[in-house]
């Protein structure tokens, strides 16, 4: 298995640097604008190959898509991150020039490839990848539901004062400060549901930390995370490497699930060989269909920014 990631920055080495780790793929290659930067990361990461034990080769270039030619899967992260007090939305302007002449390159040279798209803002730079790539639907994937539910059980394991291990539940509708949707309704411990010992107060502060995880991070970093966007991102990518079949929720264009059409947002989906397997309707309360609704309006509105 060939995988590419444009970006070579804080979130891309972090990808390779996770799949690598997990000595799933025979081969990653980095791929940056910056002159030198892609080899200098490719060539530092195989350095920890034989003190961390995994035997994917990890190339690098500048700009070179004739490298990655032959893709299975590409992962796009070129762009800018957000700074503090700034929202996702705001890095359309540049990154949508970025994620499109990206995976026209990636397309041009890798004909089959499946796509996962971390740029943002994410929902509306899946949108993006659907409208110039040419790809099938159930070959672009974004990548958001996966990072802001391991957020979401880091908070919950917080208020629980339970092991993360005890604890499951997901995020679906869109990334960003205002659209996450936790489903706190089908979060549980061990099977239990967690709203059976959290009292209201605490379900608050679990739903709103999660939604601004993201913002907090970049609060306190300067700049946005990227271990667990890289982790989130490579958990994606064995997905469809191994065929696990894994129910992950990704932003995904839809055609009437969830009451929506034509716009990419967060759902749950079976991730296997061929990208999406199948996307799985889950019955939301009426609150939570509303809100993603919502959500779904102001998607709508940042991708009516969009040019083709
Ligand atoms: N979807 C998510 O959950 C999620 C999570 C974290 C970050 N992000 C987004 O990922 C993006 C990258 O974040 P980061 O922290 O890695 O930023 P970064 O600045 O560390 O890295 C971005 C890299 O992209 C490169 N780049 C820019 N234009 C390019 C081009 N045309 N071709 C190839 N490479 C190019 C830059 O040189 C830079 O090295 C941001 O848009 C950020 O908001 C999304
Ligand atoms: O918060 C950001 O801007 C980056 C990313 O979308 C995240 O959720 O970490």
């Amino acid at each position: 298995m060939k995988v590419t990631v444009v970006g070579a920055g804080a979130v891309g080495a972090s990808c390779a640097e996770y799949i690598a780790m997990k000595n799933f793929c025979s081969e990653v290659v980095l791929v940056d604008i910056k002159e030198g930067f892609a080899e200098g990361k490719a060539m530092d990461l195989m350095q920890t190959a034989s003190l961390n034990g995994f035997d994917t080769k990890i190339t690098g270039t500048t700009g070179d898509y004739s490298k990655t030619a032959g893709s299975h899967v590409a992962v796009i992260t070129s762009g800018i991150p957000r700074k503090p007090g700034m929202t996702r939305e705001e890095l359309i302007g540049i990154n949508a020039g970025i994620v499109k002449e990206v995976t026209e390159n990636l397309v041009k040279h890798s004909p089959e490839v499946i796509i996962i798209v971390v740029s943002n803002p994410m929902d509306t730079m899946a949108y993006l990848v659907h409208k110039t790539s040419g790809l099938p639907k159930h070959k672009i994937i974004g990548m958001g539901g996966a990072l802001d539910s391991a957020r979401f059980q880091y908070r919950l394991a917080e208020a629980l004062e339970a092991p993360i291990s005890d604890v499951n539940g997901m995020v679906i509708a869109a990334h960003s400060d205002t659209g996450m949707l936790p489903l706190l309704s089908k979060a549980t411990r061990n099977g239990v549901p967690v709203t059976e010992f959290l009292d209201e107060e605490k379900q608050k502060y679990v739903i709103e930390e999660t939604k601004v995880g993201g913002a907090t991070l970049t609060k306190l970093l300067g700049t946005s995370a990227w271990y667990a966007p890289g982790a989130a991102v490579s958990v994606m990518v064995q997905a469809i490497a191994c065929d696990q079949k894994k129910m992950i929720p990704c932003s995904l264009m839809l055609e009437g699930e969830y009451g929506q059409n034509d716009i990419c947002l967060g759902v749950p989906a079976i991730i296997g060989k061929n990208g999406v397997e199948s996307i799985v309707n889950v019955t939301l309360t009426a609150e939570e269909q509303l809100k993603f609704a919502e959500a779904a309006n102001a998607v709508r509105e940042v991708n009516g920014d969009l040019k083709f």
